[in-house]
């Protein structure tokens, strides 16, 4: 099967004065999938949506998106993005921010973004000050999905959620990649938020994309040793990720094959893409 890739980092570079905050970043995501971008405060997600549209330059690398070089022509028009912080006017009403939509794209689809400002319960009356963060972040989504994007890109777009808007959003997002294949990446500094929208996970950690893959792959590739000893435990199959250990056992998270039986004092366990997520999060970097 030829792979159609629409969004791609290659060796990309990205410091703030002497903070570096992306370095040997490189990964590469396929039309149609659903991408989880996890990592830490600050490990750089906001970063790396930015340069993927073009609003902040990479020190070195190349991304494309789209088969084209990342320029600063503005965004690209296949391209939304939805920043953490929902740049909306505060003095428009939610029909003046649709009519600015519609206004400002070449590609736009009323019915599709009033239906999604609709189905959140918001009146087309209100302004935008008066509305809730959660009610933001709807007419936001709608604002980026009205443009039928082929790529969009969320910043932390649950945040600011309640658990009913939570999954009315995701339920959204999953609609959107079903019937229209877009390619969807959304951050998050907790997998779980997004576990049920997610397909495929990219970990960013010290500036580097740390895993990469399909999110059921990579937790299959991981098990856990525990143990009631104090005892490191001497590990046959793959490297041992971190610690994870409780007050009653000793838990270890190890990266390899899960092995049929462990040694004396341990069982195995299968780990939880939390497991595997946590322990990567949390891991020192071997040198
Ligand atoms: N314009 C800027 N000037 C200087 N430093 C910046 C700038 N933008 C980001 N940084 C720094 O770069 C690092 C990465 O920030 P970024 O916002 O990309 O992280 P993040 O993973 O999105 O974090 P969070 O989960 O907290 O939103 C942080 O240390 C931040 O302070």
């Amino acid at each position: 099967m030829m792979t159609d890739e629409v969004l791609t980092m290659d060796e990309v570079a990205k410091s703030f004065r002497r903070k570096t905050v992306l370095d040997h970043c490189s990964f590469a995501i396929e039309r149609g999938s659903v991408t989880a971008l996890v990592g830490s405060n600050g490990a750089g997600k906001s970063t790396l949506m930015s340069l993927a549209v073009g609003l902040l330059t990479p020190d070195s690398g190349n991304i494309r998106v789209l088969g084209e070089a990342v320029g600063q022509r503005g965004i690209a028009p296949g391209l939304s993005y939805l920043t953490q912080h929902k740049p909306l006017y505060p003095h428009f009403t939610v029909a003046e921010m649709l009519r600015f939509g519609r206004n400002t794209n070449a590609h736009w689809d009323d019915a599709y973004a009033a239906e999604l400002v609709s189905a959140a319960g918001i009146a087309v009356s209100a302004r935008v000050k008066s509305l809730s963060p959660g009610h933001r972040t709807r007419v936001a989504l709608a604002l980026a999905l009205g443009r039928r994007p082929e790529v969009l890109l969320l910043d932390e777009p649950l945040a600011d959620l309640d658990p009913v808007a939570r999954r009315a959003v995701a339920r959204t997002l999953m609609r959107d990649a079903a019937e229209n294949g877009t390619t969807i990446v959304l951050s998050s500094h907790v997998l779980s938020e997004l576990v049920d929208v997610a397909d495929r996970l990219l970990l960013l950690r010290d500036g580097r994309i740390r895993l990469d893959g399909e999110l059921d792959t990579i937790t299959a590739e991981h098990y856990l040793l525990v143990g009631s000893t104090d005892a490191e435990p001497t590990v046959d199959n793959g490297t041992i990720i971190s610690d994870v250990s409780g007050s009653s056992a000793a838990v270890f998270v190890v990266h390899g094959t899960r092995p049929e039986t462990a040694r004396p004092g341990w069982t195995v366990e299968d780990a939880t893409v939390d497991d595997v997520v946590l322990a990567h999060l949390g891991t020192e970097v071997a040198a």
